[in-house]
């Protein structure tokens, strides 16, 4: 049914930090700039993120892809029939998310999701903000989100049984987290049990290690930039880091996510902590990240490095 992540709106009182972050840091590219807000590529796509001026900053929606238009009227009967409100998107919204046709729904816990089809190619190359070989995306999406939420029994049927995300993987500690995949990357989508709800992260992948690498120096020049080091996750395979934007919510930039045959996946529990290697959150003090590392090598000297399949993947 929905195919990848597409796009995600952003809201900010701060656009022009937004700007200089997602080209100085990230390597995106700022197009159709107004007073308004602008969009920002990272491909051949006319706007992966779009952001806007507003007084709260926070993720205003994530646009997620379907096929086409019979695909998008059996999605909005589908989410109608479930006692869901659909609301038609505008031309004019069409037209600011360069889309051929959306509609906006709410899940559960209050985020504003879009539907869409037929994105529009932009005229010209991706010129990258800085000199990075590029963005991993194609059939695979924008990336991933990653929410926190306050129940996951509140929220998780609606993604599954209406959207039809399928399970990756979950682990019930120290976070009961629960992960889904639309095609072979290997989450397109995950929910975090934290009692809140919120917005945690937008993961990007990246085509090169040293654009990752290089984004990482960038991001150190500043005080408090990297919301989480350098690490390598337990389930995707992803070495990545994480950087707060301008708004309260951050963006994992990452490489060499391990693709998925969805066709034949099996979800399993992932019992053996969320890294491999790194990922310390620089929130932590020194006694908190200390206590994370140790959990982690405990869990490895227990043989919980990874399951056998993630160590057999690279
Ligand atoms: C576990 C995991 C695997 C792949 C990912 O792309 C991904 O973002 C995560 C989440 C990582 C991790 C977590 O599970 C608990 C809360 C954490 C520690 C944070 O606060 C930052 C990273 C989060
Ligand atoms: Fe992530």
């Amino acid at each position: 049914m929905l195919q990848s992540l597409g796009y995600i709106g952003v809201c900010t009182a701060r656009p022009d930090a937004w700007a200089d972050f997602a080209t100085g840091l990230l390597g995106m590219q700022v197009a159709d700039a107004a007073d308004s807000g602008f969009s920002l590529r990272a491909d051949d796509r006319a706007g992966r993120l779009f952001v806007e001026r507003g007084a709260h900053d926070r993720v205003s929606a994530m646009g997620w892809e379907v096929a086409d238009g019979d695909a998008l009227a059996r999605l909005a009967a589908r989410l109608s029939d479930a006692g869901h409100a659909v609301i038609p998107g505008t031309r004019l919204e069409a037209e600011q998310r360069r889309v051929a046709d959306l509609i906006l729904a709410l899940d559960p816990a209050g985020n504003r999701l879009e539907f869409f089809h037929g994105a529009t190619t932009a005229a010209s190359h991706f010129v990258p903000g800085r000199a990075i070989s590029g963005f991993r995306t194609g059939a695979l999406g924008l990336g991933h989100v990653v929410l926190t939420v306050r129940s996951l029994d509140a929220v998780l049927p609606f993604y599954t049984d209406l959207l039809g995300f399928r399970l990756s993987d979950y682990a019930l500690r120290p976070f009961k987290a629960f992960f889904f995949h639309l095609n072979s990357r290997h989450h397109s989508f995950a929910a975090i049990e934290t009692g809140e709800d919120g917005f945690h992260h937008l993961m990007v992948e990246l085509d090169s290690l040293d654009d990752v690498g290089q984004g990482y120096d960038l991001a150190q020049q500043e005080e408090g930039r990297i919301g989480v080091t350098l690490g390598r996750h337990t389930n995707d395979l992803m070495t990545s880091f994480y950087v707060r934007t301008p708004s309260n919510f951050m963006v994992e930039m990452g490489w060499g996510g391990r693709s998925i045959d969805p066709a034949t996946w099996q979800p399993f529990e992932c019992d053996c902590g969320p890294s491999l290697w790194g990922h310390e959150r620089t929130w932590l003090d020194d006694a908190g990240r200390a206590e994370a590392r140790k959990l982690r090598l405990y869990a490895a000297a227990a043989g919980r490095r990874a399951p056998d399949f993630v160590r057999g993947a690279d």
